[in-house]
């Protein structure tokens, strides 16, 4: 559903993700560890077509990025810390833009829009303009909006950057809500307890190489690690 096929992405000669392969099923919830300067955000880009791959490709729901990147965007919710909003349009008005922006039906686009704003607890500020918003509730109308389309594949990176403990847990909620949907989510994150919280499986990046994927189970046992933590910080380190 959502997936990587060797892909590499070169910034002038840095290679900066090196044959990346891995697949997110529907229904499944992978996380991606890295230390800074890893390769995540490139990776994550290249599949929300904002990059373009140097070479392999990645595909959302069989769709290649390279070849219909706007079969892709159709199908990927798609989450950033960097991605603005617009300033002057409400919640409300801004929701119901980008579901249509995703080729959602003219019918149906109030019924979506509804539907995230009870999600995310968007209803006291939905009419609120966007500009006039705190973090938080920035980043809830933000996620609102990757998922407006109701797409089958979310790409979210580093989806709780930011955030107080409580707007934290409601993204928390969001990801098993939308595993039990049968949803393929693939995240970013440098912290251990999300992972382990939320993950089916996780991929570590080292120098843009996958250098280890597994269940959180499989990884402890071939590292030989009581924790997480200590387990990424070896792989990291050899990697390195
Ligand atoms: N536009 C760019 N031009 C040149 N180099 C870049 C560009 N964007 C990123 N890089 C480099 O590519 C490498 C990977 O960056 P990337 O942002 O993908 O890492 P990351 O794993 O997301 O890091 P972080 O955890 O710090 O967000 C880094 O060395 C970075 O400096």
């Amino acid at each position: 559903m959502i997936e990587f096929d060797a892909l590499s992405k070169a910034y002038g000669d840095f290679a900066a993700v090196r044959g990346l392969s891995l697949a997110v099923r529907p229904g499944e919830v992978y996380a991606l560890l890295g230390a800074n300067g890893a390769g995540k955000t490139t990776a994550l880009r290249c599949l929300a077509t904002l990059l373009k791959p140097t070479s392999g490709t990645a595909r959302i729901a069989g769709y290649d990025v390279r070849l219909e990147p706007l079969e892709v965007r159709r199908r990927l919710g798609f989450l950033a810390a960097s991605m603005g909003l617009y300033a002057r349009l409400t919640s409300r008005e801004l929701l119901a833009y980008f579901a249509r922006l995703q080729g959602v039906e003219e019918e149906r686009v109030n019924e979506r829009v509804e539907d995230v704003v009870a999600r995310f607890g968007i209803g006291p500020f939905a009419d609120r303009l966007c500009g006039r918003l705190s973090t938080g509730q920035r980043q809830r109308v933000n996620i609102a909006r990757a998922t407006v389309h109701d797409p089958p594949a979310l790409v979210l990176d580093e989806p709780t950057l930011g955030l107080d403990v409580l707007s934290g847990e409601a993204i928390y909620d969001f990801i098993a809500d939308a595993r039990s949907r049968g949803r393929a989510v693939l995240f970013s994150t440098h912290h251990m307890s999300e992972v382990e919280l939320l993950a089916d499986r996780v991929g570590i990046l080292a120098g843009g190489r996958l250098a280890e994927e597994g269940t959180i189970h499989e990884v402890l046992e071939r590292s030989g690690e009581e924790s997480l933590a200590r387990a990424f910080l070896r792989i990291a380190r050899e990697a390195a």
